[in-house]
């Protein structure tokens, strides 16, 4: 950022030129998925905290579903826990799921919140634990065996999808002045066990349950990329099915692309995947006309 002061007219011109962006969402809930891959160094995280509490002073009510998968498996190593990946997720022990839930509903969390309050904001820090608000059953998944060639049932262990979503103390948080903050961790359906839920799932499934009418998916790539490398800028659900079938979407943008056509069945209206690094990415994507990334729709 530049010291210069921005002339005041410029300064009416763009707001302006954002009201109907701000009445077309006035009042509607905005999910913004924050990929560990997204937050980058202290610059992007206040950009970040700024767009965010900009979106509620406006009326849009965001909601903050973050991910941390970069920063675990720093820890992990840290540690000596080996950790690998089968699908876009974790596979994950007792041992694993204890750093996941340290990383992800505290010092991930608690640091998010830290910089939007900074920013002005009022934010509240949650997980999926929170007024029972997320309950997971075990994924279960087969894959083929590199080694045999055969479809196997993997154990991912406490690996958990989202089964029931009550939205009770979302709802309050959301009709209040408070931008809720949410670590993807939840209890299982029929008891205490903590559940690790990949970061794209858990956000597709607060989106849903909440009827967000956008979904925002930051992460560190401009979207999703055909096999050239170029970025794909619109997608049908059946085109996005068909990028996973044929390998073109593959590691932790299955999951991604996954959730979209998940959100959208569900009736959110617009999905974007969306790189999260460049400077508001989520202001520019909800308030101008130069939304970049992937749009997903029906
Ligand atoms: N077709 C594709 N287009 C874009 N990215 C892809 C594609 N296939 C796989 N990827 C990978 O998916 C990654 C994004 O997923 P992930 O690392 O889980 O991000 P995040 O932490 O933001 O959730 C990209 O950095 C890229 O390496
Ligand atoms: C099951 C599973 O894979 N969970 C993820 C949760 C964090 C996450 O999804 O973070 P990103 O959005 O930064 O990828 C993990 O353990 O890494």
């Amino acid at each position: 950022m530049t010291g210069s002061v921005p002339n005041p007219h410029d300064t009416a011109r763009i707001l302006v030129e954002a009201l109907p962006y701000m009445q077309r969402y006035d009042a509607a809930t905005v999910v913004v998925k924050y990929g560990g891959n997204a937050m980058g160094d202290a610059d992007a995280a206040r950009w970040f905290a700024q767009d965010v509490a900009i979106l509620k002073e406006v009326g849009i009510n965001p909601v903050v579903v973050h991910g941390g998968g970069p920063q675990i498996g720093a820890m992990l190593e840290r540690l000596g826990i080996k950790s690998e990946f089968k699908g876009g997720l974790r596979v994950t022990d007792q041992a694993t799921v204890e750093i996941v839930e340290m990383i992800l509903a505290g010092s991930i969390n608690k640091q998010i919140v830290a910089t939007i309050n900074a920013e002005g904001g009022r934010a509240i820090g949650l997980s999926g634990k929170d007024g029972g608000m997320v309950k997971a059953r075990k994924v279960t998944r087969s894959m083929i065996d590199p080694a045999t060639g055969r479809e196997e049932v993997v154990d991912l262990g406490f690996v958990g999808e989202p089964d029931l979503v009550d939205r009770t103390v979302l709802d309050w948080v959301i009709a209040s002045d408070l931008i809720p903050v949410i670590a993807p961790v939840a209890t299982a359906v029929d008891g205490p066990q903590t559940y690790n839920v990949n970061a794209d799932t858990f956000a597709g499934a607060v989106a849903g349950a909440v009827n967000a009418k956008r979904l925002l998916m930051l992460t560190d790539v401009p979207g999703v990329l055909d096999k050239t490398g170029q970025l794909i800028h619109r997608l049908s659900i059946e085109e996005a099915r068909r990028l996973i079938a044929d390998g073109t979407v593959s590691g932790g943008m299955i999951p991604k692309v996954e959730t979209c056509i998940y959100a959208v069945e569900k009736g959110v209206e617009g999905v974007v995947i969306l790189d999260g690094k460049t400077p508001h990415a989520v202001l520019i994507e909800l308030l101008t006309d130069g939304g970049a990334g992937t749009l997903i729709t029906r």
